[in-house]
């Protein structure tokens, strides 16, 4: 079954038929303390199609940077304020998205926006964040996946709701990876008029890519976050989801394949080059 784009712009539930994972040897993934049970339910791309994949769409926050801990902690700071917590829930519907979109969802879910606008929130937070942002580290396995996949000659590219702005904050550190990007396409650019889970943002990073236009089909994607899932999705991309262990494994389902962390991909299982090393 091949989903159309308009067919998953909300979350889906798909039987497990054809699904594959990456896991110990069940479905059930150790994740640090508690067990997670992961369902792969998208049957959307067969082992076939796997091996058409000649490029890849890198997510950055939470994907390639581990600064998704960043927003977490300012929220967390923010709400204390009004008596209240943040949790996985609402972290869900935040992630991903473009600045404006998320602050809307957070002071809306969270009932303060009788006393916090959205806007209000982006600039109560921006003083933390940009304190926060410059320590930003790699997450583990992304600095080996980034360079092999350059050095194999495979065209990569990031996709990140974040703005200029944030994402030179975030990646002062990190040029090294960066560099390797054939182009980096952000939550403000012109062509990305909605946030994830809309494809605007993955249809426009495979636009830039030389060449003949790349069919989505081609196209591998890695996301954290169910909104960004989703997008690649709606794009017509395959996605592999490297979700942080706390977030409810139903997000999972969407993914054409679900890993713990970047490490535990095998680029030969997407017809990609091989890890010819075997150090991480
Ligand atoms: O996950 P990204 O890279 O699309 O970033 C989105 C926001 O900046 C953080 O959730
Ligand atoms: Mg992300």
């Amino acid at each position: 079954m091949i989903l159309k784009p308009n067919q998953i712009f909300g979350l889906v539930t798909l039987t497990t038929s054809g699904a594959r994972f990456t896991s110990t040897a069940t479905n059930n993934l150790q994740f640090q303390s508690r067990t997670v049970s992961v369902k792969m339910a998208n049957p959307a791309v067969c082992d076939s199609e796997k091996k058409l994949i000649t490029h890849v769409i890198f997510d950055m926050d939470g994907l390639l940077l581990d600064t998704e801990k960043f927003y977490t902690e300012v929220q967390e700071i923010i709400l204390s304020r009004f008596d209240k917590t943040f949790d996985w829930s609402l972290k869900a519907k935040m992630m991903g998205k473009k600045a404006i979109e998320a602050a809307r969802v957070f002071v809306e879910e969270t009932g303060i926006s009788d006393s916090l606008s959205a806007e209000n929130f982006l600039v109560e937070r921006e003083s933390m964040l940009q304190e926060m942002f410059p320590t930003s580290e790699l997450m583990p396995g992304a600095s080996r996946l980034v360079k092999h996949l350059h050095a194999s000659g495979v065209p990569i590219c990031v996709a990140t709701g974040t703005h200029k702005r944030h994402f030179a904050l975030k990646t002062q550190r990190h040029g090294e990876i960066f560099s390797l990007m054939h182009h980096i396409v952000m939550g403000d650019d012109p062509e990305v008029k909605q946030g994830k889970p809309s494809p605007d943002i993955f249809l426009a990073a495979a636009r830039r890519f030389d060449g003949e236009p790349v069919h989505p089909s081609k196209i591998l994607v890695f996301e954290d976050a169910p909104s960004g899932v989703l997008a690649a999705k709606n794009a017509g991309m395959s996605v592999v989801m490297v979700p942080d262990p706390r977030l409810d494994s139903a997000f999972h389902e969407t993914a054409d394949e679900v890993v713990k962390s970047l490490l535990d991909f095998d680029p030969a299982e997407w017809g990609l080059p091989p890890f010819t090393d075997t150090t991480a």
